[in-house]
C-alpha cells in the first residue's frame, strides 16, 4: 500500500493516498483532550522521560498557542489535537478526507473547528448548515482554490492568475474571467444542442471502442480500472476537443495527463516539481506542448462549442494561448478524474449483483421492446439510449446512487470575510475571515437525519422513492453545491447511464480469478469519487445468448418528444 502525503495551501493541497480501511488505527489523533493534560508531566516528580515527554509537549502547547489562531467562543467549537500544534495536520496528511469524518463521528457535531498551524479549517456536516454556506457563496468561497489550482498545477502565467484574481467577492458580477468561464460552462453544458452533440460523440467513441476489444463472439481480458480508464478517456476527450485532432490520442500526452494526476499532491508544493515529481512534470510539460500546438494548428475549429466558447471567454479577457492550452489541463482534470472512478463503481455494483442485473437489463430491453414496435424494420436494433434514461427511471437513480455511497468530495472553502452563520434551530456561529472551510460530502450522505434510518445501505431505487420534501437539497454533494456546483454533471450523468446501458445489454463482465469482492478504497486529493486500491483483471464477453445480433446505440435528440 503507498502513502502519498504534502501540504501546501488549504486542504486542497493536503493530500493522500491510503486504503480506507487503515483509517480506524488514526482517529486517536484527535482526541478531547483537556488543555492542561500535559501541563503537569514535566513535574520534577517524574522520570526523566516522561519528563521530557512533557517539556516537549508544554513546548508544543507554548507553539500552538503562539502560532494556531485563537478561538473565538462564537466559532463552531474547537477540537482539540492530542498531539498540539500539528495534530490535525498529521491526520490530514495520514487519512485525508475520512480525517474529518472520524472526527465528526467521534464527536457529533454538525460543525467543528480544527486548529492548524497559523489557520483554521471549519468542518460542517449538517445538510442544513452546508445550506447556510452554499447561500453565502460569496463569502463562503470557492474562488480562491480556482486561483491556487491554476498558479500549483496549472502553472499559468502571472497575468493569467492576476485576471483569475480579480474580485473575488464577485461584486462585478459575472463579468471578470473566472466568474465568465463558469458561467459559459454551465450554459453549454444543461441539457440541450450543445450537450446533445457532445453525447452523440461519446456515444460512438464507446461502442466503437468496446467493439474493437471484444469483437463478436470473442472475449477480453482487461485490468477493471484501466480499461475503463482508456476508453473513458478518450470518448470524453474527443467528444469535446473534437475526434480529427484531439491531443489526448496521443497516449504520451495521456499518459503524461495521468501522471499528473498521480503527482497531484507533489506539484501543487511548487517546490522542485522536476525532483520531487519527476513524472507528474514531465506529462505536464507534455500535455502543455501537445495543447499549445493543438490551439497552434487551428484545430479549435474542429473542437465542441464547449472549448470554441471558452476559447472566447479566454481571449476577450486576454488570455495567451499559452494559458489557454495550461487551462486545458484543468478542463480534462474536471472532465475525467472523476467519471472514470464513478464509471468503475457503477459496472462493478451492476455485474456483482445479479439481481440488479436481471432488473435493468429487462428494464432496458422493455423500452426497446416497446420502441421497435413502432420503428421502421432494420437490420440493427437501435437503442436511442435518451428515450431508455427517460422512460427507465431507475438508470438514474442507480448511479446516482453509486455516487451518494462513493463520493468522498470536500467541498473546501475560504472565509473572504467573517460570517455568521444559522442551522434550522436558530444555533449560530461565526465563521471568521481567513479561515479554510470544508463540507465532506461522505458525512453529509451518510446522515440519517436526512437519508432515513437506511442512510448507509446502498439502495439502487433510494432516488425513484425519495420523498423531496423531507431529504433537504443540500444532501446531495456528489457534484458540490452552492456557486461551484459542478457545471459538468449532466455530462457526467448522461456518459455513465450510456456505458452502463451498453454494458448490460451487450456484455458479461466477471473477475477472473476468484467472485466480486468490494475492494479496499483509496481517496486521492484531485477526485470526488473514491477509487479502488488495486485494479484486477476481468472478463468481458458478449451475453450469451443474445437477443439481438446487431446494436447500434444513438442519441438522436431529434426522435424525442420532450428533454430531460
Ligand atoms: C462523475 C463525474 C463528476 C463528479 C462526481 C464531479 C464532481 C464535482 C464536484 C464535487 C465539484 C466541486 C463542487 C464543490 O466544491 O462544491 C466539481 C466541480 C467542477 N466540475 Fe465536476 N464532477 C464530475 C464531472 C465533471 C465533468 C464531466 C466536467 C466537465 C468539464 C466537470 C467540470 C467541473 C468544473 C469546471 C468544476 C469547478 C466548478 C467551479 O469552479 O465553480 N465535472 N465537480
Amino acid at each position: 500500500m503507498q502513502e502519498k502525503a504534502t501540504a501546501g495551501v488549504g486542504i486542497n493541497f493536503i493530500g493522500y493516498t491510503k486504503a480506507q480501511s487503515d483509517t480506524d488505527q488514526l482517529e486517536n489523533n484527535a482526541g478531547f483532550v483537556p488543555e492542561c493534560t500535559y501541563m503537569f508531566a514535566g513535574h520534577a516528580g517524574y522520570s526523566p522521560p516522561v519528563r521530557l515527554t512533557g517539556l516537549l509537549v508544554l513546548t508544543f502547547r507554548v507553539l500552538h498557542h503562539l502560532f494556531v489562531a485563537s478561538h473565538d467562543p462564537e466559532e463552531p467549537p474547537l477540537i482539540q489535537p492530542r498531539i498540539p500544534l500539528v495534530g490535525h495536520v498529521i491526520g490530514l496528511l495520514r487519512n485525508g478526507n475520512s480525517y474529518h469524518s472520524n472526527i465528526a463521528k467521534k464527536c457529533g457535531r454538525p460543525i467543528f473547528t480544527l486548529g492548524l498551524p497559523r489557520g483554521k479549517m471549519y468542518i460542517v456536516i449538517s445538510p442544513d448548515l452546508v445550506t447556510a454556506c452554499d447561500r453565502r457563496a460569496k463569502i463562503v468561497s470557492f474562488a480562491p482554490y480556482v486561483v491556487a489550482f491554476a498558479k500549483r498545477i496549472l502553472a499559468a502565467g502571472q497575468d493569467s492568475i492576476r485576471l483569475l484574481s480579480e474580485d473575488l467577492l464577485e461584486d462585478k458580477g459575472t463579468t471578470t474571467l473566472r466568474p465568465e468561464t463558469m458561467k459559459i460552462m454551465h450554459q453549454v453544458m444543461i441539457p440541450g444542442d450543445c450537450l446533445d452533440e457532445l453525447m452523440q460523440t461519446v456515444l460512438n467513441d464507446v461502442s466503437r471502442s468496446l467493439d474493437t476489444v471484444i469483437t463478436n463472439g470473442n472475449q477480453a481480458v482487461v485490468p477493471m480500472f484501466q480499461w475503463i480508464r482508456s476508453f473513458v478517456g478518450i470518448a470524453s476527450t474527443n467528444a469535446i476537443y473534437g475526434s480529427e485532432r484531439n491531443p489526448m490520442k496521443d497516449p504520451a500526452v495521456m499518459d503524461g495527463f495521468w501522471a499528473v494526476d498521480k503527482d497531484f499532491a507533489l506539484l501543487g508544493l511548487e517546490f522542485l516539481p522536476g525532483l520531487i515529481a519527476s513524472a507528474g512534470n514531465r506529462g505536464r510539460e507534455r500535455f502543455f506542448d501537445a495543447f499549445r500546438k493543438y490551439y497552434a494548428t487551428d484545430s479549435l475549429q474542429t473542437a465542441s462549442h464547449l472549448i470554441k466558447a471558452r476559447y472566447e471567454v479566454n481571449r476577450k479577457h486576454g488570455v495567451s494561448d499559452e494559458d489557454v492550452a495550461h487551462f486545458d489541463l484543468g478542463v480534462c482534470t474536471a472532465l475525467l478524474v472523476n467519471t472514470v472512478p464513478a464509471v468503475w463503481w457503477t459496472l462493478y455494483h451492476v455485474f456483482s449483483d445479479e439481481a440488479l442485473l436481471v432488473e435493468l437489463r429487462r428494464g432496458i430491453e422493455a423500452t426497446v421492446s416497446a420502441q421497435s414496435e413502432s420503428s421502421e424494420p432494420s437490420s440493427a436494433t437501435s437503442i436511442d439510449v435518451p428515450h431508455v434514461i427517460k422512460t427507465f427511471p431507475l438508470l438514474d437513480s442507480f448511479v446516482k446512487e453509486v455516487l451518494r455511497v462513493h463520493s468522498n468530495s470536500m467541498s473546501a472553502r475560504f472565509l473572504l470575510q467573517d460570517k455568521v452563520i444559522e442551522d434550522d434551530k436558530g444555533a449560530a456561529y461565526l465563521l471568521k475571515k481567513g479561515s479554510f472551510l470544508a463540507m465532506p460530502s461522505a458525512r453529509v450522505h451518510a446522515s440519517s437525519a436526512a437519508w432515513g434510518p437506511n442512510a448507509s445501505t446502498f439502495d439502487p431505487a433510494r432516488f425513484l422513492h425519495l420523498n423531496s420534501d423531507k431529504v433537504p437539497k443540500s444532501a446531495y454533494r456528489a457534484f458540490g453545491g452552492g456557486h461551484a456546483l459542478c457545471p459538468g454533471r449532466h455530462f457526467a450523468m448522461n456518459e455513465i447511464m450510456s456505458i452502463l446501458i451498453i454494458m448490460v445489454i451487450k456484455y458479461d463482465v466477471a473477475p477472473l480469478d476468484s467472485g466480486w469482492e468490494i475492494p479496499e478504497t483509496r481517496d486521492h486529493i484531485s477526485t470526488s469519487v473514491t477509487t479502488p486500491a488495486k485494479d484486477f483483471l476481468v472478463r468481458i464477453q458478449p451475453r450469451k445468448p443474445s437477443q439481438y445480433l446487431e446494436w447500434d446505440f444513438t442519441w438522436e435528440p431529434k426522435k424525442r418528444t420532450m428533454r430531460r
